[in-house]
């Protein structure tokens, strides 16, 4: 059952507390309740998806932030290598969490990235071919809304069974022949890809989205809803954790105790768990009550007075994200979404239609079509840096086209008609942190994601430029895409693309590592291969944060994964 008070619980005590209700906590919740011996508490910060347009509407994806009522409304530090920018840094605070507001697009990554994540942690369970399972027991394709034949477009047998839906474009625009098109004659300059989720994920397709009948599927809806009614599954909204109390020694810091608070003037109350407590807070909030709980780098704890529970100076560090900026150009068409958002009754018209049978524009996500690229092997960048991409079937920038203006940084412009190729570095070696302001639960942590300070990560992005650019000038564009756009656009300088670069990058919210995870004896890291907090008792973390690594790839996808595997483990541990 689903409360809004701590109150209003009829216990105080459940087998397992799990902290946030976002893509990770649901699918613990959704698991272990499965077992009618274990009882399960969720506690979510943030509000009920229900009856939110913006988080129902696939096209609206982009309307839930920076700053509304289902976002936890983060900035950065002014960023170094960004001229000093401030960037907003939202995370989804609502059932569901961040996949309630996330864009919707879904890739699982190559298998190389799972490979390399047994690699560093030491355990062949994180290896593909032991959680290929859970890839395919946590999503399954659906048909495209319009009911339009997507032969050719995906590979079945690339697909599983589970709960989350998964779709092919709901309806077809201008751009996306031609980005397949063009893909397909370049032979293998652009490979064309027939399914990204084949563990090859190097290559050109229509993009897949975390999207059923139209409408968004989250962890909220696929996982969460369906099970609400099991008796041994009760999630408390609106109520945020403040720490954690151990009830332990100091050699033995025990963490089954849970504390909670409305806001910040209500009063703490607490919940415990028999068996764990689970934090599934996300890449922010993990490392947040991690370290307001005394787990963390005890210098920094030190200094805002808080008592070191668990010396573990990797909490919240290594915080790793892809940048992202958009490349416009003018088009000649009067199809692109511009006119949508510029124009409220052509926007009436296509959310009544929406409405009407989850069909047209608002049924689809805000990009189509999406590539994954390599720099070349023989790239002067590979004399300075080694290569930080999984291997050969990983990429290490990506394109997300859109057919219209997608405003990042800069708003859509009041006339013309535009492309959008979004571009991001997916195999940043840029690392920042996340480290407390204060020891007050309520105020945000500081969050510094570094972006940019690699000089990998710039030639990265400027190749990602001049590779947008060359895509485009092949024929399949031909008489569509009329000049460049915008202040990057307008760049011709290697320099003066950077330049362009540095006022333009922004997240693409996939903050992940910073309660990364390693061998079971090493002295860096944060849990175990089995996600136990190293040095704790009943203390587990299952969200973003504990990649070892940054994957080439949208981090729902992976995330799920985890907490599909993550489910198993502590089923077998307790059962
Ligand atoms: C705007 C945006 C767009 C994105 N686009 C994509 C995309 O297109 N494709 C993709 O694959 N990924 C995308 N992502 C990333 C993806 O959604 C995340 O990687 C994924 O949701 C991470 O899952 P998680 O369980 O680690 O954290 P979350 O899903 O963020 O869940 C954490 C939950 O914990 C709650 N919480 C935090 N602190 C506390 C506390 N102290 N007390 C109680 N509850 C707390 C939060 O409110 C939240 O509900 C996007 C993210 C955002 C924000």
């Amino acid at each position: 059952a689903l409360f809004t008070d701590v109150g209003q619980l009829s216990k105080t005590e459940y087998d397992f507390v799990i902290v946030g209700a976002g893509a990770a906590g649901n699918v613990l919740a959704s698991r272990l309740t499965e077992s009618k011996e274990f009882s399960v508490l969720v506690i979510e910060a943030g509000v009920t998806d229900q009856g939110v347009l913006g988080i129902e509407v696939p096209f609206l994806a982009p309307t839930n932030q920076p700053m509304t009522a289902v976002t936890w409304n983060f900035t950065t530090t002014p960023q170094t290598s960004l001229a000093g920018r401030v960037l907003n840094y939202p995370r989804g605070r609502v059932l569901g969490g961040s996949s309630s507001i996330n864009f919707l697009t879904y890739t699982r990554g190559s298998n190389e990235e799972y490979d390399r994540w047994a690699e560093l942690t030491g355990d062949s369970g994180w290896a593909w071919d032991n959680v290929a399972q859970f890839y395919f027991k946590s999503s399954r394709l659906v048909p495209p809304v319009d009911g339009h034949s997507t032969a050719g477009d995906f590979n079945p047998a690339d697909h599983g069974n589970g709960p989350i839906e998964v779709s092919l474009p709901g309806m077809p625009t201008e751009i996306d022949n031609r980005v397949i098109n063009t893909s397909k004659q370049s032979g293998s300059e652009f490979p064309f890809n027939i399914d990204l989720q084949s563990g090859n994920a190097v290559g050109v397709g229509l993009a897949q989205s975390t999207i059923g009948g139209g409408a968004r599927s989250s962890s909220s809806t696929a996982y969460l809803t369906p099970v609400l009614n099991r008796t041994n599954l009760d999630v408390l909204i609106q109520t945020t954790v403040t720490r954690l109390i151990s009830s332990g020694s100091s050699e033995n810091p025990i963490f089954r105790t849970v504390e909670v608070a409305a806001n910040a003037s209500s009063k703490r109350s607490t919940v415990s768990a028999k068996k764990e407590v689970i934090l599934s807070a996300g890449s922010i909030g993990t490392p947040q009550i991690l370290m307001l709980s005394g787990i963390g780098d005890q210098t920094a704890l030190k200094k805002l007075g808080i008592k070191t529970l668990l010396n573990l100076p990797d909490v919240g560090q290594n915080l790793q994200d892809h940048p992202i900026m958009s490349n416009y150009f003018l088009v000649n068409s009067n199809n692109t979404f511009d006119d949508v958002l510029r124009n409220t009754s052509i926007l009436d018209a296509d959310l009544a239609q929406w409405t009407n049978n989850r069909t047209g524009l608002f049924g689809n996500a805000p990009g189509n079509a999406v590539a994954f690229l390599r720099l070349p092997n023989n790239a002067a960048i590979f004399k300075q840096f080694k290569d930080p991409s999984a291997g050969p079937q990983s990429a290490h920038f990506e394109f997300i086209f859109a057919d219209g203006f997608a405003a990042t940084v800069q708003p859509q412009p009041a006339t013309g008609h535009f492309l959008t190729i979004n571009s991001a570095v997916v195999s940043p070696i840029s690392k920042g942190s996340v480290t407390l302001n204060s020891t007050n639960p309520f105020e945000f942590p500081i969050i510094n994601p570094n972006f940019f300070s690699s000089p990998f990560d710039q030639a990265v992005m400027l190749q990602a430029v001049k590779t947008a650019r060359s895509f485009v000038a092949a024929s399949p564009w031909a008489g569509f895409v009329q000049s460049r756009f915008g202040p990057v656009g307008d760049a011709e300088t290697d320099d003066e693309i950077i330049a362009a670069s540095k006022q333009s990058i922004v997240t693409i919210f996939h903050p992940v590592c910073t309660a990364r995870m390693s061998p079971k004896d090493a002295s860096w890291g944060v849990v175990d291969p089995q996600l136990l907090v190293k040095g704790a008792t009943g203390l587990r973390i299952v969200d973003a944060s504990i990649f070892p690594i940054i994957p080439a790839a949208h981090t729902v996808g992976p995330t799920y994964i985890v907490a599909e595997r993550a489910a198993q483990l502590i089923k077998d541990a307790w059962s």
